[in-house]
């Protein structure tokens, strides 16, 4: 909402309701101050650079509420994007043969290395070249910083806490379930307190034994639903095989289901003309990292791979909202590399390290690592390391932008959990815009 709209809102608002008032003007002052920042893009300056972002309010990731007109699209927006320019005309091309072979990481072998001075367009060449042969270009693609844009993203949701602890006396509230004792889950609840404690977040935390019955689990979710000092409450998944985690998630409230996945928010969420409370977090980290590095989603062909409840289906309704052409790909898909080579957008949350390899992405698209794979390692002190759906070292060369695996898209899905907690109090306490 522009600064102004704001201004008029907030003093409507105050003359009803005096203890919004201090909220409000400083929302303005908040809004004023976004308006001036610059939204940059992948095409400004280098990875890691810090710089201002604006960050993408809840309803900026829903999309824009545009009518199904079957007119043409505008053409900016269908053209592929390339954040280091546009087009590589005249860049230099290394053509590299892919076989079998004894490649250090995703198992790549290079047969033959053949040196073009690029006259033409990426795709051009590519319809050129023999199907078993991938371009990569000498000009590597920006790295997505997720961790950077986290925390900027705390920063700021750290500043509105702080502004709603003075205007109504309280802080968000965030409840976790945990069950079992699977290092995994039991690291990401850690990094989900860890965030409360970094932005001011009241955290609580239910721990039950992985042999608890499910009746234990639902008492814990039913006692947050009715704490008033908890505004979102999540159950972190997997559950134990013997639960029937649809009725778990089905009873957390509506109001403070955080993760997004209650069957009303997910079914809100698959309709466009209405608005689900929350939208799941993953979901949310991928567009806001698309948004904020200034790629257009309108009228590109994203494609995602996996279609579970926690990133790929959430995701591939987002992106529907954001007028993409979506592809889903799941493990009964024929010939996935096919469609991942027409893509301009590339989101891989399948679960299967390296699964995606330079061969299947077309030059210049934008590729979203949403897999943390524990590969062994035993070079490393825990003797496994994690790596993501995706082999880094050759899509690195052929993608325009890339997010990398740690450091991606996992802080940005903590930060968004932050985010959505924020939302509910705000929404909770009658702060929300
Ligand atoms: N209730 C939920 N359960 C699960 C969710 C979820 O959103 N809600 N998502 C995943 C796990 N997850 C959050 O819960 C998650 C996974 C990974 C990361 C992350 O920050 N990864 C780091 C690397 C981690 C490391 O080094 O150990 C990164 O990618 O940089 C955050 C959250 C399944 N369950």
């Amino acid at each position: 909402m522009a600064g102004a709209a704001v201004a008029v809102l907030a003093a409507a608002a105050a003359r009803r309701n005096p203890g919004r008032h201090a909220y409000l003007l400083s929302r303005v002052a908040r809004e004023l101050h976004d308006a001036a920042a610059v939204a940059p893009s992948a095409a400004e300056g280098k990875a890691g650079t810090r710089r201002r972002r604006r960050r993408s309010s809840s309803s900026l990731v829903l999309g824009p509420d545009f009518p199904d007109t079957w007119d043409p699209p505008p053409r900016d927006a269908a053209r592929s994007h390339h954040p280091q320019g546009d087009g590589v005309a005249d860049e230099k091309l290394e053509i590299l043969g892919v076989g079998s072979s004894d490649g250090p990481e995703c198992d790549l072998k290079l047969n033959a290395t053949v040196e073009y001075m690029l006259t033409s367009t990426p795709l051009d060449l590519l319809e050129l070249a023999p199907l078993s042969f991938v371009a990569y270009t000498d000009r590597p693609a920006t790295i997505i910083d997720g961790k950077s844009i986290a925390e900027d993203i705390r920063l700021h949701i750290a500043e509105e806490v702080r502004q709603m602890k003075s205007a109504v006396g309280h802080v968000p509230g965030l409840a976790v379930v945990l069950v079992g004792d699977r290092r995994d889950s039991e690291s990401y609840v850690r990094y989900k307190t860890k965030g409360c404690e970094e932005v001011g977040i009241k955290s609580l935390l239910a721990k039950l034994p992985g042999n608890c019955t499910e009746d234990e689990v639902m008492d814990s979710v039913l006692r947050y639903n009715e704490d008033p000092s908890v505004h979102g409450i999540l159950v972190q998944l997997p559950l134990p095989q013997h639960m029937d985690e649809e009725r778990i998630l089905s009873a957390i409230s509506l109001e403070k289901d955080v993760d997004g996945f209650h069957p009303l928010n997910v079914g809100n969420l698959a309709l466009r003309s209405r608005k689900p409370l929350f939208v799941p977090c993953a979901a949310k980290a991928c567009i806001e990292l698309l948004l904020q590095s200034g790629i257009e989603l309108m009228g590109k062909h994203v494609t995602v791979i996996g279609r579970s409840k926690v990133v790929g289906l959430p995701t591939s309704l987002l992106l529907q909202r954001h007028h993409a052409t979506v592809s889903i790909i799941h493990a009964f898909t024929t010939d996935p590399e096919a469609i991942t080579r027409e893509s301009d957008i590339v989101i891989s949350a399948a679960g299967v390290a390296n699964l995606v390899r330079g061969s299947w992405l077309k030059q210049g698209a934008i590729v979203i690592d949403v897999g943390t794979n524990p590969i062994e390692d035993p070079t490393s002190d825990y003797g496994y390391r994690l790596t993501g759906d995706v082999c880094f070292e050759e899509a690195v060369k052929v993608a325009s932008a890339i997010t990398p695996v740690p450091g991606g898209v996992g802080p940005v899905t903590i930060a968004m959990l932050l985010a959505n907690t924020l939302d509910s109090a705000k929404r909770i306490y009658g702060l929300s815009d």
